[in-house]
């Protein structure tokens, strides 16, 4: 039976104009799950509360812990990218390794090494010198170092550009390779996530509202594209969210219902991540 890196049930966390509202999901084992939502949705403070960063209600997991108790327990298995830079500007490659060092029983100095080569990391600059994407790639170096068997990123991709974030991309790709490890990545760049998730969470003003394995996802839902009188026709309940434009309605559906295999002359097309986002964020529901 395959095991889950991270398991959260109920899940909840208010501030005074927010609530995370029951949350229940998963990170099996070996797979990479993309956590989207549109900004604001409640991304980093559920991954914040996972980590105990930030108090919350309910059950959350890692490895099996509740890392907001047991955090000296689980942290060396955890390896976490924040969308800012967490390090002293004034630093360099070497300072944070001293930080890192002391923080990590398994810091590997080789491997921290390897990878501020690879990343082609200046080690004589500060840090207030690099790029943001240079930040990102130090923080990535500095969150693999310890050989943590799970990687919590937050909007580790965002501001960068399409050739670095490939590289990035890789990166976690690579770190997949071995069974054992797994990413919990968060992001509003959909297509990165179409690129290296397995199953994808869609979030939106602190709710779960669809979550599911990507192939499965993207197989499975289709735009139809109708004037009003299909529309009209649609049981309410195969509408899982619509929008109507100039042209008439577009409709998040489930094309392999039967009502939809029986209409092989209604335009169904495919949908990316993105569609599906923007149509459960914007669009209207009718159930
Ligand atoms: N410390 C805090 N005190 C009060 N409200 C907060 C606090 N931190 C976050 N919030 C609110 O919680 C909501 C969700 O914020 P969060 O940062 O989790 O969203 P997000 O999905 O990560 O967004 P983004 O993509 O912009 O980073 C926002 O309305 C934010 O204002």
């Amino acid at each position: 039976m395959s095991q889950n890196a991270i398991f959260v049930k109920d899940l909840c966390k208010d501030y005074d104009s927010f609530s995370l509202d029951h949350l229940n999901f998963s990170v099996p084992q070996g797979s990479i799950v993309g956590f989207v939502g549109e900004n604001g949705a409640g991304k980093t403070t559920t991954l914040k509360s996972i980590l105990g960063i930030v108090s919350s209600q309910g059950l959350a997991q890692v490895f099996g812990k509740d890392a907001r108790e047991q955090e000296l327990e689980i942290k060396e298995q955890i390896g976490v990218v924040f969308d800012e830079n967490h390090f002293y500007e004034c630093f360099k490659p070497k300072q944070v390794e001293a930080v890192m060092k002391r923080m990590y029983r398994n810091w590997d100095s080789g491997c921290f090494g390897r990878y501020l080569k690879e990343f082609k990391l200046p080690e004589q600059k500060t840090i207030k010198e690099y790029s943001r994407g240079m930040k990102m790639k130090l923080s990535i170096a500095a969150a693999l170092a310890h050989h943590p068997k799970l990687l919590i990123l937050d909007e580790a991709t965002s501001g960068l550009d399409p050739i670095v974030r490939e590289e990035i991309l890789d990166i976690f790709l690579d770190f997949i390779q071995d069974e054992q490890h797994s990413i919990l990545f968060s992001s509003h760049i959909t297509s990165d996530l179409d690129k290296i998730a397995d199953y994808v969470i869609f979030i939106h003003n602190g709710k779960i509202v669809l979550q599911q394995d990507k192939a499965l996802l993207l197989d499975t839902y289709g735009l139809l594209k109708c004037g009003r009188q299909v529309f009209d026709s649609l049981p309410r309940e195969e509408i899982v969210r619509y929008r109507q434009n100039g042209f008439g309605y577009e409709v998040l559906v489930d094309r392999t219902h039967r009502l939809f295999r029986a209409h092989p002359d209604w335009v169904i097309d495919p949908v990316s991540i993105e569609d599906i986002m923007l149509l459960l964020v914007r669009g209207k529901e009718t159930r």
